[in-house]
């Protein structure tokens, strides 16, 4: 059993050991400089050689008698195995200087043995007539051995494979791969070494070609038709390049995952390895254990060592690291090539904070005697089987006796605090994948995490994830970086001053890091008017910071619409998500869209960007437009990860009324900073903890779909970096490409009063109203698809329409599958728009029927109709006098059209069935799109009822 260390011991331990360790270093190093020194001054005359008679006085050796007499044993015995005898035991001086520990001695020991053994055999095989020692051959009475058995039983062929496999298990035992990954390394840096030349001259030619930014998007009109198609062999060619990049970076990833897992298992072996994460030198880390109080505890000493464990957050090696950043340089550098956009350096970061690991690495020991010893005074015997520290917080895995119960040693947090004096110990019970139970307990000294040290930590993960965000490290050291479009949307939430307007600064300087303004778009809503409006001047932005929140609503509601548009588009495509999308080439796309004409064809967008939608306080959102906001959030959360729309909505008011159960339900991923009660907190994460928080970044990560809580710091931005990135990225007012349809936008209240003295007396709520309500009256059906077609919109929009005209009794309640009734004539309609003709001439909202039916399923940018229909009207107001004529003309069109209808229905279902067809594209989407089944299956009953849902 334990003994409980006084309150006052200071462990004695480290310094025994490194004493310890220094002398048995120091005398390795003797021998093995000694031995090296015998063997390379070797004389075969040299006693007790009998090849000179009488035996020479004087000895040559350079390590005198006993030199020489060592070097004679050893070349006898092993022949050139001798040399390999030498360099081991320099290879095991150098561990016991870098105190690094040999794990599973028996086994190394082992495989060192049979590598003599095999080497021996084949050199003396090889080099028969030669020895580099006595006469008994290469390699010594040990190799000489081992040729006679193998040759005696399996012939010199044989003896010769059977050898080399002995050496190769040998080696492999013995050194854990490291000489064959040596090997194997040395081999590809020589291969690349010689293709370099090639691959350079490629890559440019590939990158030169490349230009994402030419290519069309949904969200601008910069970018017209005609350019498109000059620049289509250009894009082919990017295309191939992308294609040719994408497999050298997969390649590359693999690599890497290949040397993380290794490394990763070597921690694994290693019992504890400290090093200051300044030391350049693998060599300055120590084998440690934290040691039980008293003299007299030498043998639970032992014990320990062994089983506490230490784990140093800083434990990469300084190298790897300078590694990555050089990697991370030279991405950046070919992003450069790559497009005209340049990714910020990472030297506009501030580095990592210098921390002295050795006085942290005492403390937690201490701590964890502290622990113990509380334990035992409430009865419990527990043990602290490992520590893990992170930058603000060490958790403790402790071992619980047998027959102990969970819920005994949860309610145990507060009395730990006490006796730990710290703020607040948050239990884990048990740890996730293991029979262990966490204590998390907060360090004396608390570590800023930055954002370049996480973005270094994380690269090769990081470099798979479609928009990947740093948010901090976990409570092991580790990075946590998630995938924003996996999420695929996030809620922050947390007491004022807790940390949530820094999670949102490293979110969005997370994307600017990674993604050019073609990848991710983003959209920003600020009620506080000051956080966010550091980054007006970002060419990522879609819009201005928008501080008013009539304004939010009005853009939450263009989301749902674009997320439908979007759908509407990729259905057509015969995709499933907008990275599917994207990588179809030109030619692939215009075949699976199938457009009508060249006019149709350059207005589909070629790329599609991600949308991230990022609102720092939801509450007052919440509260200037509750129903409507709340109604929009939710279908943007059902649906719209697929279509690349994305949510991150913060807020310090972490109740039922503003985090609605709808919103949370629809809002998996959650982070949570400090809040003020437990209620709170079951708000947010359905479960207690947040309020044990630090608070200052100290957060609980709820991932989507699993119930575990993960806690981390978050990455802390000063407002110097905030400013040099985006000072980097930032470009002036007349630069910046902000989206025609969204700069457009009106509020409700803006289109209602604009709307007033509309025709018929009608609220106009959509420049489209008008048109829409021609049409659906003069084809005498209330159909969705029918408006769509028509103008030229999104589904969204035209089922808004749709509701409107129920709304003003233009047509009739849902009719299932029918199209719904309309329940005025046309005549009744042309007398009530004949009845405010002079206003509808100044409306730019009424556009002409036949133009508005010239249109019909076009894919375009909402604004399009509109900036058309607006045209159309001033042609229209010109020539009012051949209205009479046009509407009968468009009579005779709408009855083409009513047989058209029919048509479209069909192809439209053949669409469909087109889609169902559609192999899976990519495994990933695979996954996505199960995800999204459930959701696809709304959006069926959405189609059929679109009033019920909008109701
Ligand atoms: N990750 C972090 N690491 C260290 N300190 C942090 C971190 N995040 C926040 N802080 C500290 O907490 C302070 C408040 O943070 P922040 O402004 O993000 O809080 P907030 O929750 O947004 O507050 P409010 O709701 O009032 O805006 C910061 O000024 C900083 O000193």
């Amino acid at each position: 059993m334990l003994r409980a260390p006084s309150p006052t011991y200071v462990p004695k331990m480290p310094d025994l050991r490194t004493a310890k360790f220094d002398l048995l270093a120091i005398a390795l190093a003797a021998l093995s400089l000694f031995v090296c020194v015998s063997l390379g001054t070797y004389d075969r005359y040299d006693p007790p050689s009998t090849l000179a008679w009488p035996s020479p006085t004087e000895v040559q050796n350079a390590g005198g008698r006993v030199g020489a007499m060592a070097a004679h044993g050893m070349f006898s015995m092993l022949g050139v195995g001798a040399y390999f005898a030498a360099v081991s035991l320099l290879g095991v001086t150098g561990l016991v200087i870098a105190r690094r520990p040999i794990d599973q001695p028996a086994v190394r020991a082992f495989g060192w043995g049979l590598s003599m053994l095999g080497g021996c055999t084949l050199a003396s095989i090889a080099f028969s007539g030669w020895s580099p020692g006595p006469v008994v051959g290469a390699g010594g009475f040990l190799g000489a051995m081992g040729r006679a058995w193998l040759e005696s039983n399996f012939a010199a062929t044989g003896a010769v494979i059977f050898a080399l496999s002995v050496l190769a298990a040998g080696l492999l035992l013995c050194t854990d791969y490291f000489v064959f990954r040596a090997a194997a390394v040395a081999t590809a840096a020589a291969t690349a070494v010689s293709t370099q030349g090639l691959a350079r001259v490629g890559a440019i030619g590939g990158a030169a070609a490349r230009r994402l930014s030419y290519k069309r998007t949904d969200l601008d009109g910069y970018h017209s038709a005609a350019k498109g198609d000059e620049e289509d062999e250009e894009e082919e060619l990017d295309e191939e390049a992308d294609a040719e990049e994408e497999d050298d970076d997969e390649s590359e990833y693999e690599e890497e995952d290949e040397d993380e897992e290794d490394e990763d298992e070597e921690d694994g072996e290693i019992a504890i390895s400290v090093k200051t994460p300044t030391s350049t030198a693998p060599a300055a880390a120590a084998a440690e254990a934290v040691a039980v109080a008293g003299a007299s505890a030498a043998s639970l000493r032992e014990k320990l060592t062994s089983a506490l464990r230490v784990k140093n957050p800083n434990d990469k090696k300084k190298s790897e690291r300078e590694e990555i950043i050089d990697q991370l340089d030279a991405a950046d550098q070919d992003g450069a090539l790559d497009m005209d956009y340049e990714l910020p350096p990472l030297d506009l970061l501030l580095p990592a904070d210098d921390v002295c690991y050795d006085e942290h690495e005492k403390e937690v020991r201490r701590k964890a005697k502290v622990l113990e010893k509380t334990f035992k005074s409430f009865g419990f015997n527990v043990k602290v089987v490992e520590i893990e520290t992170g930058p603000v917080i060490a958790q403790y895995e402790v071992e619980l006796e047998a027959g102990l119960r969970l819920s005994k040693i949860t309610g145990l947090s507060d009395d730990l605090a006490i006796a730990l004096r710290v703020p607040s110990v948050r239990i884990v019970a048990p740890i996730p994948g293991k029979n262990t139970v966490g204590i998390e307990v907060p360090n004396e000294h608390r570590q800023l995490v930055r954002l370049r040290e996480v973005i270094e930590e994380t690269d090769g993960r990081a470099k798979r994830m479609k928009i990947p965000i740093y948010l901090g490290k976990d409570v092991a050291g580790n990075p946590m970086v998630v995938d924003l479009a996996a999420l695929p949307h996030l809620l922050i939430a947390g007491r004022t001053g807790t940390g949530k307007s820094v999670c949102l600064n490293t979110i969005i300087l997370s994307i600017l890091m990674s993604r050019t303004p073609d990848e991710v778009r983003m959209l920003m809503i600020d009620p506080k008017m000051v956080e966010l409006s550091g980054y007006r001047k970002l060419p990522h932005l879609m819009h201005p910071v928008v501080t008013d929140m009539k304004k939010a609503e009005a853009i939450l509601a263009w989301g749902v619409d674009k997320m439908e548009e979007r759908y509407a588009l990729l259905a057509r495509a015969g995709v499933r998500h907008i990275s599917v999308y994207n990588q179809l080439s030109e030619e692939e796309l215009r075949e699976r869209i199938q457009p009508e004409g060249e006019e149709e064809w350059g207005l589909v967008p070629r790329y599609l960007p991600f949308i991230v939608i990022v609102a720092d306080e939801i509450a007052d959102l919440m509260m200037t437009a509750g129903k409507d906001v709340e109604q929009h959030i939710i279908r943007l959360a059902q649906k719209s990860r697929a279509v690349g729309i994305h949510l991150i909505l913060a807020t310090q008011k972490p109740t039922v009324d503003v985090i609605t159960g709808l919103i949370k339900s629809n809002l998996p991923a959650r982070i949570a900073f400090q809040v003020a009660s437990r209620t709170d907190s079951r708000v947010v994460l359905d479960e207690m903890g947040a309020d044990k928080l630090l608070g200052n970044g100290d957060m609980l990560f709820l991932s989507p779909g699993t119930s575990m809580l993960l806690r981390g710091q978050g990455t802390y931005l000063s407002d110097d970096e905030i400013t040099k990135v985006v000072d980097f990225v930032g470009v002036g007012t007349d630069d910046q490409r902000f989206a025609s349809e969204l700069m457009q936008l009106k509020t409700k209240e803006e289109e209602e009063e604009e709307g007033q003295g509309i025709p018929g007396g009608f609220k106009k709520r959509d420049e489209l109203y008008e048109a829409a309500v021609d049409i659906v009256v003069r084809e005498g059906r209330g159909s969705v698809s029918l408006l769509q077609r028509c103008l030229g919109i999104g589904y969204g929009r035209a089922a808004r329409l749709i509701d409107f005209m129920a709304e003003d009794k233009i047509v009739g309640q849902y009719n299932g599958s029918q199209a719904r009734e309309v329940a005025i004539s046309i005549e009744e309609w042309e007398a009530m728009t004949a009845g405010s003709s002079g206003e509808a001439a100044e409306a730019p909202a009424v556009a002409s029927p036949p133009q508005a039916m010239a249109k019909r399923n076009k894919i375009v940018p909402e604004t399009e109709p509109a900036e058309e229909a607006d045209d159309e009207l001033g042609e229209e107001s010109e020539d009012e006098a051949d209205w009479d004529e046009e509407a009968e003309e468009d009579e005779a069109e709408a009855e083409v059209e009513e047989e058209d209808s029919d048509e479209w229905e069909e192809e439209e279902e053949e669409e469909e069935a087109e889609v169902e067809e559609e192999p899976w594209e990519d495994d990933e989407e695979e996954e996505a799109w199960e995800d999204d089944d459930e959701e696809d299956d709304e959006e069926e009953e959405d189609d059929e009822e679109p009033l019920a849902n909008s109701a």
